[in-house]
C-alpha cells in the first residue's frame, strides 16, 4: 500500500500578481509562482528589494488576492485558513497595540477567539517564558527595546499553536547577537510544535541557517529563480562555522546572481554577510 502524501501547509500554483492592472501605474509584482511547503518544513524567501517577497506572504495570509493562479493553505482557500486561524503572522513592524501590556498583546488572538481567561493566562505565561520576557509581562511595548518587541510579536504569533508561521523579516531590527539567539529559539519552537515556517529575509546566512529550502527570487517581476535545498542536520553552535554552511551560503549567493561567473552583478537589498 502506498502512503498518501500529506496535505501541504502551503501550495501555490501559477500565481501572478499585478497591482493596478490596466492602468498606466500597473506593476507586475509576481509571475508564475509555483511553490509547495510541506507540513513542518522551514522555507525562506530571499531576493532583491521589490521582488515580491512580502506580496507573496500577504497572498498566503489572505491580505492580498492573486491576479491569477491558486493558493491553498492546508488544502483550504487562504480565506478559510485565515478564518480557521491555521497560521500565525509575525511581520516586519512588530504591530503591537501600544496601550496593552506585553501579556495582553500576547493574549489578544486568544481573546478574540473566546479562550477563557485562565487558559489565556496560562498560555501567555508559557510563551513569556519561551521568549524570555516573563519579567516584562506588565510593561507596555514602548518600554521595551526593538528586539524585545519583536519577541512579543513572535510570542503572539505562536499563541494559538499554529501549524504554520508566516514571518516577514521578523529579525530585521535586531542586533547580530540577539538575532542569532532568536534564530536558535525559533528553530527550537518550530521543532517542538512541528509547525511549518515561511520566512522572508534579506540575509543569506540567516536563510541558510534556518531553512530546509531557500527559495531564491529574481528581480521584479518576481519569479522563483532557484530553490536551494539545505542539508545541515541539527543546528548547533558550530553550524555557522562549518564548511557545509559556507557551501550552502555560496550556492544561494550564486543563485541570486543568476550565474556564478558574474560576481559583480548587482544584488540590491540582499545582505551578503
Ligand atoms: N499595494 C501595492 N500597490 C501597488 N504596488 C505595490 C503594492 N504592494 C507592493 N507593490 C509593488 O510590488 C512590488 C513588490 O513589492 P514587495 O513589497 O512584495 O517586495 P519585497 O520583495 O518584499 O521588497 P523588500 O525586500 O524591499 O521588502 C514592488 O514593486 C512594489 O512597489
Amino acid at each position: 500500500m502506498t502512503e498518501e502524501a500529506p496535505i501541504p501547509a502551503v501550495h501555490l500554483s501559477a500565481v501572478d500578481k499585478t497591482f493596478g492592472a490596466g492602468t498606466s501605474a500597473s506593476v507586475t509584482a509576481l509571475e508564475g509562482i509555483d511553490l509547495t511547503v510541506a507540513p513542518g518544513e522551514f522555507v525562506s524567501l530571499i531576493g532583491p528589494s521589490g521582488c515580491g517577497k512580502s506580496t507573496l506572504m500577504r497572498i498566503v495570509a489572505d491580505l492580498e488576492q492573486p491576479t491569477s493562479g491558486t493558493v491553498a493553505v492546508f488544502g483550504k482557500t487562504a480565506k478559510q485558513a485565515r478564518v480557521d486561524q491555521d497560521y500565525g503572522i509575525a511581520f516586519q513592524a512588530a504591530g503591537l497595540l501600544p496601550w496593552r501590556t506585553v501579556r495582553a498583546n500576547i493574549e489578544l488572538p486568544l481573546e478574540l477567539h473566546g479562550t477563557k481567561k485562565a487558559q489565556r493566562r496560562a498560555r501567555a505565561d508559557e510563551l513569556l517564558e519561551t521568549v524570555g520576557l516573563t519579567d516584562f509581562a506588565n510593561h507596555r511595548p514602548e518600554q521595551l527595546s526593538g528586539g524585545m518587541q519583536q519577541r512579543v510579536a513572535i510570542a503572539r504569533s505562536l499563541a494559538e499553536q499554529p501549524r504554520l508561521l508566516l514571518m516577514d523579516e521578523p529579525f530585521g531590527a535586531l542586533d547580530e547577537m540577539t538575532r542569532e539567539r532568536m534564530q536558535g529559539e525559533l528553530l527550537r519552537l518550530a521543532a517542538a510544535t512541528g509547525c511549518a515556517v515561511v520566512f522572508v529575509t534579506h540575509s543569506i546566512p540567516e536563510a541558510v541557517y534556518l531553512s530546509d529550502r531557500v527559495v531564491v527570487m529574481s528581480p521584479r517581476p518576481g519569479r522563483i529563480a532557484e530553490i536551494v535545498p539545505v542539508s545541515l542536520g541539527e543546528r548547533t553552535e558550530d553550524t555557522r562555522e562549518a564548511g557545509d554552511f559556507f557551501a550552502a551560503v555560496t550556492a544561494v549567493r550564486e543563485a541570486l546572481r543568476g550565474h556564478p561567473s558574474d560576481p559583480d552583478a548587482p544584488l540590491r537589498g540582499v545582505d551578503l554577510r
